[in-house]
């Protein structure tokens, strides 16, 4: 496919998803339509489709509308390409610009320029002080892809030499010893024997940070009350020998943990139905949230999410706190994690539960942005007075 090809399809996508269709369903859908396009012509177009996503307020105004056209129009110009050379009509290049698609350039620190929802502006800004243009400015841009090393079954240096090996180019990540970061090769991953071996999993470093943050005692039983794919036990159990069960509201999302925990070398329990006296030293709080401190790998939740979905996930994170706190052993720890860079979603829920319940004491609370280089997260420990 030509250069203009692939716009005119990501367009065709654009329009969709405007239209309220999953980004990933209409790609593809487009897929299975267009097989003649190869996998360079697919990730392309996937780039388009997802970069414009995450720029969609900024690229519209540069476009001139709030449409597929409109969204690629403005992508051109942000990166300082004039579209008439893309959009030259010939061939399945789109239709080359019109005199009223100039747009305009949005203001400097503006949502519309920091591609940010007006309903959210105050909130976060709020919340992230004086970083906030600077953590919105880095939510336009792709997420680096990150991976795990697996400390059971390798050290980094191994691992990054058998994923070089098998095309996978690796740098050390931030944030935690064991993250590093893919430079390229990252579509030869899921292939790759390094994966089959269990020696790496695919997790971004600020939970990585979290598994070192949270500094378990050997021994120690662990509960991850939200352990939904088991991303955050597999990374606790391959730093210490300790006592690990999963559990989750939905069984379906733990569906893959024991086979994952298999290829790990390592034993992680998993359960839907505690009982109401069971206990533990240590329960991790992975809430459902909004996600915010990952936009910029799923960027339709940025514009998807609105004040009642955000007040229904509030009310879901206060129940999941109640709930999971009373299975803390006297003594023990109860920790509160999201990915959202919301303090209505962190400090604040912590407040509002430390109001209610007695008999704990904040013992360290800290937060990462996407400055630091991972999603952002927010992470508090609290302990059971003994
Ligand atoms: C942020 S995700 C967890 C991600 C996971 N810890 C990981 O590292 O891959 C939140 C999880 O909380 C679960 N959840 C929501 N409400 C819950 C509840 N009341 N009790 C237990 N789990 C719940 C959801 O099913 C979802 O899997």
């Amino acid at each position: 496919m030509t250069p203009g090809a692939r716009i005119a399809a990501a367009i065709e996508i654009l329009d969709a998803w405007l239209a309220g269709e999953p980004a990933e369903k209409v790609l593809t859908t487009w897929g299975r339509r267009n097989r003649f396009a190869g996998s360079k012509d697919r990730a392309a177009i996937r780039d388009h489709v997802f970069d414009a996503i995450r720029c969609k307020r900024s690229f519209a105004a540069l476009g001139g509308a709030m449409t597929g056209r409109g969204l690629m129009l403005g992508a051109l110009r942000a990166q300082g390409t004039d579209p008439s050379t893309l959009f030259t009509g010939t061939g399945y290049a789109p239709e080359p610009p019109l005199d009223t698609e100039t747009g305009h350039e949005p203001a400097r620190g503006s949502a519309e320029a920091l591609d940010c929802p007006d309903w959210l502006f105050d909130d976060l800004s709020r919340s992230l002080g004086a970083d906030f243009a600077a953590v919105m400015e880095t939510l336009r841009s792709r997420a680096p892809v990150f991976l795990r090393v697996n400390t059971r079954k390798s050290d980094v240096h191994t691992a990054m030499r058998r994923l070089a090996d098998e095309g996978v180019d690796t740098r050390s990540g931030p944030l935690s010893s064991t993250a590093v970061e893919v430079v390229s090769g990252a579509r030869r991953i899921a292939a790759s024997r390094a994966y089959a071996d269990g020696l790496i999993e695919l997790q971004d470093a600020a939970s990585q940070a979290l598994a070192d943050r949270l500094a378990i005692a050997p021994g120690a039983r662990v509960l991850d009350y939200c352990a939904g794919g088991g991303g955050k036990s597999l990374s606790m159990a391959a730093r210490v020998d300790a006592d690990f069960t999963a559990h989750d509201i939905s069984p379906a999302r733990m569906r893959d943990l024991p086979e994952r925990a298999r290829r790990a070398g390592v034993e992680i329990a998993v359960t839907t139905a505690l009982a109401e006296e069971d206990r533990f030293d240590v329960v991790l709080v992975d809430a459902p949230c909004s996600g915010s401190g990952a936009w910029r790998r799923s960027p339709a939740g940025k514009w998807s999410l609105n004040s009642d979905g955000l007040q229904g996930v509030m009310q879901a994170q206060d129940e999941v706190l109640r709930q999971a706190s009373r299975h803390v052993a006297s003594g023990g720890v109860l920790a509160y994690a999201t990915c959202s860079l919301l303090d209505l979603e962190n400090g604040q829920r912590i407040k509002d539960f430390l109001a209610e319940a007695q008999g704990w004491t904040t013992e360290d609370a800290g937060s990462w942005t996407p400055l630091d280089g991972g999603d952002g997260f927010y992470l508090c420990i609290l302990r059971r007075e003994g």
